[in-house]
């Protein structure tokens, strides 16, 4: 053993002794030289190469850090053991980044990509009409020679699109909407935007689970439809119609769709619209990844009542929505909407003006509409929302009570299924008895619902005794006019009278 130290000892002396002749005998300058050869020369024969991506590309921002930055902050969020934390503007949302000389090991396309990040404080400040960060740092990527042609670019650019993915998801959602009409170019841009916090998601939306699960992997096929949709040469656009009684979630399932996919929401308002040019105007400026939202659309638009400026009526038919041309004043179709404008806008070459996006109708009265709007392939799914059933049910009743089956409740249940078809009563009207009820113990909420249900039932049922004995009555004075005209002319006209109001009351 002593041995052993002695002639390290002595190895180490020659080593020094070789080393102290070599720095005397060559200047400094040299001996970084013959480092850099020597690396060189190392990287030559290693079967790895290396990419350095830098914060600062010259006095620029380098676009690809923060892209790969974002990136791995996904991974790096499960595999790393120290990280940083940010939160950008206009987010919600915090992101995890690599820390100072962190690595971490990623894959694609079975090929395996290390990732290093460096940080380390700059030398001197170079002269900049900005000042720069007194840090520098950097990625340096290391991937074997071999995969060089399977991983560039195409990883690269996943990494981008994956990053412009993650920072939007990250950001806000926003509710755009032209209150101000499309004409006014308030700084070129004609649309107005708030956040969106619309707090409806698909799991609060109460409707049969089966149609759920279809329009999410309907909105998944869409999302991730890219390449589907240039493969056959589609606009990658979608065209949803909601139609159903007031209250039933077509606004709600608006909001869930925006919120599952991460889009905006551009909410048109065509009686703020004066022209079909000014709606290609809004088309134009609606960005991808978004929601255009029609709603109401048998009220929306009043050609008569438009040009006289005066408000629309409530729920007109769409007796203005008629081809281009199809007015004798061609002067006035110039200056309104017609249907053909408004098919341009889902349909037409202007609709491709930017992709994946998604058109969103609701209307309460689907047979006002034009059959060209609903003429199969216009819209491509139409989305029937109905009164509320029983699963509906127990999702309002989980979301608001917190109600979780139990063999105790079994009874209540079992009354519940059999009462809610039969009394038509929409989600929203659910919704308001649960909210009223919501402080009371859970079994006694639910008992107050079965209570509005069953006198919901008895009412309907009633309202249809007297509507039948009205009926009777009714063909029972026709057949006495009929038997003594003269005596009843004016008994018969008292009937058809309160026939039209009947008929008023109950539209
Ligand atoms: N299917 C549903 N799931 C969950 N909540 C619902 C549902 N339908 C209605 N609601 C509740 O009722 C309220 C009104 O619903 P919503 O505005 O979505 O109805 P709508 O069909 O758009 O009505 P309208 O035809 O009058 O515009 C919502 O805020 C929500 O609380
Ligand atoms: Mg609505």
């Amino acid at each position: 053993m002593k041995e052993a130290w002695t002639s390290l000892a002595s190895i180490m002396g020659v080593f020094a002794f070789f080393q102290s002749i070599l720095r005397a005998v060559f200047a400094p300058e040299l001996w970084f030289a013959a480092a850099k050869l020597f690396h060189r020369l190392f990287r030559c024969f290693s079967t790895y190469c290396y990419f350095d991506i830098t914060e600062m590309d010259g006095v620029n921002t380098n676009e690809l850090y923060h892209a790969v930055q974002l990136y791995l902050s996904r991974s790096a969020s499960m595999a790393a053991s120290r990280l940083s934390l940010s939160r950008g503007l206009n987010s919600s949302a915090f992101t995890f980044g690599l820390a100072n000389n962190d690595r971490l090991v990623d894959s694609f396309r079975g090929a395996s990509a290390t990732w290093e990040h460096a940080v380390t404080q700059r030398q001197s400040q170079t002269i900049s009409w900005r000042p720069l960060p007194e840090e520098k740092r950097s990625f340096t990527l290391r991937i074997k020679k071999k995969d060089k042609p399977l991983l560039l670019p195409a990883y690269l650019d996943h990494i981008m699109e994956t990053a412009t993915e993650i920072r939007r998801r990250n950001q806000d959602r926003l509710l755009y909407t032209n209150s101000r009409g499309g004409s006014i170019e308030s700084r070129g841009f004609p649309w107005e935007s708030v956040p969106f916090k619309h707090p409806s998601t698909f799991d609060t939306l109460a409707m049969d689970p089966a149609r759920k699960e279809l329009i999410m992997a309907d909105l998944n096929d869409f999302a991730q439809g890219k390449a589907f949709y240039e493969k056959t040469g589609r606009a990658w656009k979608r065209g949803y119609l909601l139609y159903g009684p007031p209250g039933t979630g077509k606004s709600s399932m608006i909001a869930a769709m925006a919120n599952y996919l991460g889009y905006d929401i551009y909410d048109l308002e065509l009686t703020e619209v004066h022209t079909n040019s000014e709606l290609r105007k809004l088309l134009m400026k609606t960005t991808s990844k978004s929601i255009i939202v029609i709603e109401d659309i048998d009220c929306s638009v009043n050609l008569t009542n438009r040009s006289s400026k005066k408000p629309a009526p409530p729920c007109e038919p769409p007796s203005d929505l008629r081809p281009a041309g199809g007015t004798e004043d061609g002067g006035a179709a110039a200056r309104t909407i017609t249907l053909s404008g408004l098919l341009n806008f889902t349909d037409g070459l202007w609709s491709c003006c930017g992709s994946e996006r998604i058109f969103v109708f609701t209307t309460n009265h689907i047979e006002k509409l034009d059959p060209a709007l609903v003429r199969s392939g216009r819209m491509d799914m139409h989305m029937f929302m109905s009164y509320c059933s029983f699963q509906a049910l127990k999702i309002l009743m989980k979301n608001y009570l917190g109600w979780e089956d139990d063999e105790q409740s079994d009874e209540l249940m079992r009354e519940l299924a059999e009462v809610v078809d039969e009394a038509e009563i929409t989600p929203a009207d659910v919704s308001e008895i649960l909210i009223k009820n919501r402080r009371r113990e859970r079994r006694e909420a639910a008992a107050e619902l079965l209570e509005a249900l069953k006198a919901r039932v008895e009412r309907r049922k009633e309202r249809k005794r007297s509507l039948s004995e009205q009926v009777v009555e009714e063909e029972e004075q026709e057949k006495r006019a009929l038997e003594s005209p003269k005596e009843s002319t004016g008994q018969l006209m008292h009937s058809c009278n309160a026939k039209e109001d009947k008929g008023a009351e109950e539209d």
